[in-house]
């Protein structure tokens, strides 16, 4: 389909009508030059004209970038400025972003020490750090797959059990790419970690509480005031993170984002006793 914008060297001059060039049909100007053998200073009146010079200095920038790539600007300068525009913009976007989550999570690291003004609930943040941690929620699950005597209580948590590995995975990978170091003022007092945990992208804990907090619901527990303790738990896990000074905002919240993401995953690649069964025979 002939694109009238991409063939019509001349913008706004004359009326378009179609013509045939090479075997392609494409829209051309009555009253504006069409081809590239077109003498140089004919293509330069364009922007010469008073009336037009007028319209082009009312249109935005933006747009005025865009209609001089369309006419195929002899120096290419405008078009290499469109590309350099968004990702300076993005840059400038990510660091403020950046900026507002360091200073944020600074302040919000009101546990990071016992002399800090919040220093006496550091114990507790502790605590709740622990029902986060990888150790008791690997050696809980891999405890109740052994002692499940019914068919579909050890599906539910062989699958736990996998979304967990899995989650263990996917964190070291991830901050071994992205390598973005803890807050300054966290202390890194925390127990059995990996060489991966000395960074901070994304919380492990996060992950974990989002994974852990959506498996609880979807598969383990009915109970209204269960289910709001269950959420109540993911929230304050990842608020922990920040109040202990472990992490900056933003790694808790990719983090809850990508252990939500998690279970998708787990959702997706649900190992069934069938499956399983074929999973060892294979392997006996
Ligand atoms: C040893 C095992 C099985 C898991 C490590 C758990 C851990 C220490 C994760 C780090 O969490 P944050 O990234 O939230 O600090």
């Amino acid at each position: 389909m002939p694109s009238p914008k991409a063939k019509n060297p001349g913008r706004g001059g004359g009326s378009p009508v179609l013509g045939s060039s090479n075997g392609r049909f494409e829209f051309l100007s009555l009253t504006k030059p069409t081809n590239r053998s077109s003498p140089p200073h004919l293509l330069q009146r364009q922007g010469s004209d008073p009336t037009t010079a007028r319209l082009r200095a009312s249109e935005s920038p933006a747009r005025r970038r865009g209609s001089s790539s369309s006419t195929g600007s002899a120096g290419g300068q405008p078009e290499e400025d469109g590309i350099r525009l968004n990702p300076s913009l993005l840059r400038v976007a990510l660091s403020s972003l950046l900026a507002i989550d360091l200073w944020l999570s600074k302040r919000l690291g009101v546990c990071a020490c016992e002399d800090a003004s919040w220093g006496s609930a550091r114990p507790l943040m502790k605590l709740i750090e622990v029902t986060g941690h990888g150790i008791p929620w690997l050696a809980g699950a891999a405890y109740c797959l052994y002692k499940s005597d019914s068919a579909a209580g050890q599906e539910v948590m062989l699958n736990l059990l996998m979304g967990l590995l899995l989650d263990v995975l996917l964190v070291a990978i991830v901050k071994a790419v992205v390598r973005r170091r803890r807050p300054a003022h966290n202390r890194m007092d925390m127990f059995a970690t990996f060489s991966v945990d000395s960074y901070s992208f994304p919380s492990g804990h996060a992950t974990r509480a989002a994974f852990c907090g959506r498996f609880l619901l979807a598969h383990l527990v009915l109970a209204a005031p269960l289910r709001v303790l269950v959420l109540l738990w993911t929230g304050v896990v990842g608020l922990s993170r920040v109040l202990l000074g472990r992490h900056n905002v933003t790694d808790v919240v990719f983090g809850f984002w990508m252990g939500y993401c998690q279970y998708n995953l787990v959702e997706m690649l649900w190992l069934s006793p069938q499956t399983l069964q074929g999973l060892l025979g294979q392997l006996a």
